[in-house]
């Protein structure tokens, strides 16, 4: 059978730079997979081209056995594909809950535009979609700031705003960009048994992490990445022990 994800000699240059080079990996449905490497390895890189923000140069990305690259993120989303971002995309001039109501609301139309247009109508009236988004602040640890503005909330709660928005696409599979960049160790162990839980009710996460101890307590397996290549894949125990690893890393240190 097909792994959920499947990527293949999926090459993306800028000019001159080779910001992903021929990487490939499988993710299986139900698990936390995760992307590491050193600054400018290329990992936002190979997020923005498997979920439709870049157009490979070349290679294939495949959903359940369908090919999915150069499809743009609004149909990747109705596919069940969905993200988070390095920086964050909140909406700073709408409540907490309507952010999460726009991440329902592209589940619902096919078409961005009419999206926004019906949006006002929904802000008034769709008791539905406005439960699911209360819930999902609920499952993310923001149940008490549903009526609250998003320019009111930390930026760890942002953070969890965001993952609740991307779970309001109601994902099979969520790429969730730096989800601890930013937060102290207490919000960050938070921030991990959150992406514990998202994984436990069934969505398969795809994570690009700094923070090692994070990535290697979630991880079931780990894609090492250092100047656009894929330079190892394996469990956590594998990745830790593996010479090249520790090499490319104290490279980026030094
Ligand atoms: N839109 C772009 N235009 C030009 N160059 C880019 C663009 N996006 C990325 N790059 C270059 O591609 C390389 C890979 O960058 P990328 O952001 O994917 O790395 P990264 O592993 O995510 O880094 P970080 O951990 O710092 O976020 C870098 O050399 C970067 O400067």
């Amino acid at each position: 059978m097909a792994s959920l994800l499947e990527v293949s000699n999926l090459s993306k240059s800028f000019g001159g730079v080779h910001a992903v080079q021929s990487v490939g990996f499988k993710v299986d449905a139900g698990i936390v997979y995760s992307v590491i490497g050193p600054n400018g390895a290329g990992k936002t890189t190979l997020f923005n081209l498997i979920t439709g923000v870049y157009t490979p140069d070349a290679g294939s990305i495949r959903l359940n056995g369908e090919p999915i690259e150069g499809k743009p993120p609004t149909m990747l989303a109705r596919r069940g594909v969905a993200r988070t971002f390095q920086n964050l995309q909140v909406c700073m001039n709408m409540s907490a809950l309507e952010n999460v109501m726009v991440g329902a609301h592209l589940h619902l139309d096919r078409n961005p535009l009419k999206a926004a247009l019906r949006f006002p109508s929904i802000r008034r009236g769709d008791q539905s979609i406005a439960e699911r988004a209360a819930e999902l602040m609920d499952f993310v640890g923001l149940g008490k700031f549903v009526n609250a503005h998003a320019d009111s909330l930390s930026y760890g709660m942002l953070k969890r705003l965001e993952i609740a928005r991307a779970l309001a696409l109601k994902p099979r599979l969520i790429f969730l960009d730096e989800p601890a960049a930013g937060l102290n160790p207490k919000e960050t162990e938070g921030v991990a048994e959150l992406i514990r839980e998202v994984s436990n009710s069934g969505v398969t996460v795809v994570l690009v992490e700094h923070d090692m101890k994070m990535v290697m307590k979630l991880s079931d397996r780990i894609l090492v990445m250092d100047y656009g290549k894929a330079l190892t894949e394996g469990t956590a125990e594998e990745v830790r022990n593996n010479p090249q690893v520790i090499a490319a890393y104290l490279g980026a240190q030094a």
